[in-house]
């Protein structure tokens, strides 16, 4: 049976680029560009040229890419003509292949916003449109705020629609500006469309976020007849965000009726790679990847409590709907205490610890497990963690290295122009074998900023660990939470350490205690010991 095309638009660089807090530099969209690429979209939208110097500036200089690159801009100003536009100038200087122009298509807009007539409105899609396609550009009208408009005046939404065909666009894209339309409208709206003559093959979807159905919206579009999809990597954009693609993308490849009914451009082999594009962004962005993501978050596929633990365990799809490496997901049963002995097994598997299933020590761990989690600590998200624990109630842990003690002071002082500004001294003694070594840190980072306690500390720990030095020097501090929850009847502090290796691997430790200083330092000492036992393993003798 030969599959329908069914086109995917991106854009993580313009719409996503409107997201509150978030403004990528010009080599940061040359890397999401390339990684769109590879990935398969069939359009990136790159940004507006003329309207910033980082758009213009990432244009001017883009490199050859297999899927059209596309600038965004305006129609028209009422009151000068396509050709006199200096805002529609700048956007086809780009030289882009394709270029969508944003239009109004509701009257209260177009009356409020632009303070045109309804018929001039029509008349500057029309002559926007094309002026683009005149210059060899396939053109792509979005057609702002479609779905409030058509609520408003049908006849006056489509009159928009059909001036943008009229005059060459090649897709005319129904907007759900204010994120507001629910699928049933969605699906309902664009049947009609296609029913009044727009062919379903040039119209496409953008939808935002606003009611957390963007997705849902756009495969209501899809099922209604529109083949082509526009969104945003991990769902990035104005507001709540756009159509999340991360999720829309694997939804199209892996899910009926769209796997065996649309061809796209997003292959088995790239989509494989989904996960590394998805924390790509992120990194970029600087933000913790959010573990709920489906397909594609952490936790997408860990299986916590016990009961689906077991049965995953004996069949992973009793409680997976895909299998995580079609997407370049990984499998996690993490321990807590909703965990029974299945994901113990399995945890300890994956940490390389053989244990015979009818060891009484696998009932005795569950149990402290569950103890200290009852004192405020959590091990499902502090694996390394857990690890230890594990290990210790095994007679597994290696004493690498004693922690006689430690102080950390904190001064507020004024510095040589008299502003006030606090300076932390962290002290660490250890021993290791026989001899003792004296550790001090101070907060100030190389560029004068106060890094705080918790950073003098770590650094005075991983300042100086004798033979385990060269093994601890590529960790890095890559997130660090702070949580104040209840242990037992007390109030406690729990702190939740991300640590990161020049190889690249990620592990989580956990600290509770009264003290956030004394919390954090049990989290940071389990980082160290879980590194050492992965790349030293046994401990290495010293003399005095
Ligand atoms: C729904 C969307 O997300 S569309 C994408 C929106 N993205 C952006 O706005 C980001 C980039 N924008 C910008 O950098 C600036 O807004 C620019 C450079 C485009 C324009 O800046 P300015 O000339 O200072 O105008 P300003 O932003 O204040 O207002 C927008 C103007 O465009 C007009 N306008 C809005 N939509 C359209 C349209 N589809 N066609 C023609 N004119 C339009 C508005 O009426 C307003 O005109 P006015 O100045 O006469 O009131
Ligand atoms: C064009 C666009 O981004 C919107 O209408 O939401």
């Amino acid at each position: 049976m030969t599959r329908e095309r069914l086109y995917l638009f991106d854009t993580t660089l313009r719409d996503g680029q409107q997201t509150q807090g978030v403004q990528f530099s010009t080599a940061e969209k040359r890397v999401i560009a390339a990684a769109l690429d590879a990935l398969g979209v069939d359009y990136i939208e790159g940004g507006w040229p003329g309207a910033n110097p980082t758009d213009s500036e990432f244009f001017a200089g883009r490199a050859p890419t297999r899927a059209a690159m596309t600038a965004f801009g305006m129609t028209k100003r009422v009151g000068r003509s396509a050709e006199n536009d200096d805002v529609l100038a700048a956007v086809l200087d780009a030289g882009t292949e394709a270029v969508c122009l944003v239009g109004k298509t509701h009257g209260f807009h177009v009356t409020t916003a632009l303070g045109c007539t309804l018929e001039e409105n029509v008349e500057a899609i029309r002559v926007s449109v094309a002026h683009c396609v005149a210059r060899g550009r396939e053109a792509l009208f979005d057609a702002e705020h479609f779905f409030d408009g058509y609520r408003a005046d049908p006849a006056y939404a489509l009159d928009c629609l059909r001036a943008a065909l009229g005059a060459g666009a090649r897709w005319v894209v129904l907007c759900d500006t204010n994120g507001g339309t629910l699928p049933a409208e969605v699906g309902r709206v664009v049947g009609e469309v296609i029913a009044a003559g727009v062919p379903g093959d040039r119209l496409g979807i953008h939808c935002h976020d606003d009611t957390g159905n963007a997705v849902a919206n756009s495969l209501a579009a899809v099922d209604a007849g529109c083949r082509q999809i526009q969104g945003t990597l991990n769902g990035l954009g104005e507001r709540c965000g756009n159509a999340n693609l991360t999720t829309i993308i694997p939804t199209l490849l892996l899910k009926e009726p769209y796997a065996g009914r649309f061809e796209v451009g997003v292959n088995r082999e790239a989509l494989a790679g989904l996960v590394r594009v998805s924390r790509q962004l992120d990194d970029i962005l600087n933000r913790v990847p959010l573990r709920s993501a489906p397909y594609v978050g952490a936790s997408a596929f860990a299986h916590k409590a016990g009961l689906h633990a077991s049965a995953i365990l004996k069949d992973p799809s009793t409680y997976e709907h895909v299998d995580p490496a079609v997407v370049g997901n990984e499998r996690v049963i993490p321990m807590s205490n909703q965990a029974g002995q299945s994901n113990l097994r399995a945890r300890l598997a994956a940490a390389g610890i053989e244990v015979d299933p009818k060891d009484a020590r696998l009932g005795r761990i569950l149990e402290v497990v569950k103890a200290r989690e009852d004192q405020g600590y959590a091990y499902d998200g502090a694996q390394a963690s857990f690890e230890l624990v594990a290990r210790a109630e095994l007679g597994l842990l290696p004493e690498f290295f004693e922690v006689k003690r430690y102080r950390v002071t904190v001064e507020r002082r004024k510095n040589k122009y008299n502003d006030m500004v606090s300076l932390s001294e962290a002290v660490v003694v250890v021993k290791i074998g026989e001899r003792k070594m004296l550790s001090v840190s101070e907060s100030m980072d190389e560029t004068g900023t106060d890094r705080g306690p918790v950073n003098a500390l770590a650094k005075a720990l991983g300042k100086d660990l004798g033979p385990y030095q060269a093994v601890i020097d590529d960790m890095k501090l890559v997130d660090f939470k702070v949580r104040i929850t209840q242990g037992g009847t007390e109030a406690v502090t729990r702190v939740i350490i991300d640590s990161e290796d020049a190889r690249g691997r990620r592990w989580s430790t956990v600290g509770v205690s009264a003290n956030i200083v004394d919390a954090s330092f049990e989290a940071l000492l389990d980082a160290i010991n879980w590194k050492l036992i992965r790349d030293v393993g046994q401990p290495v003798g010293l003399g005095a």
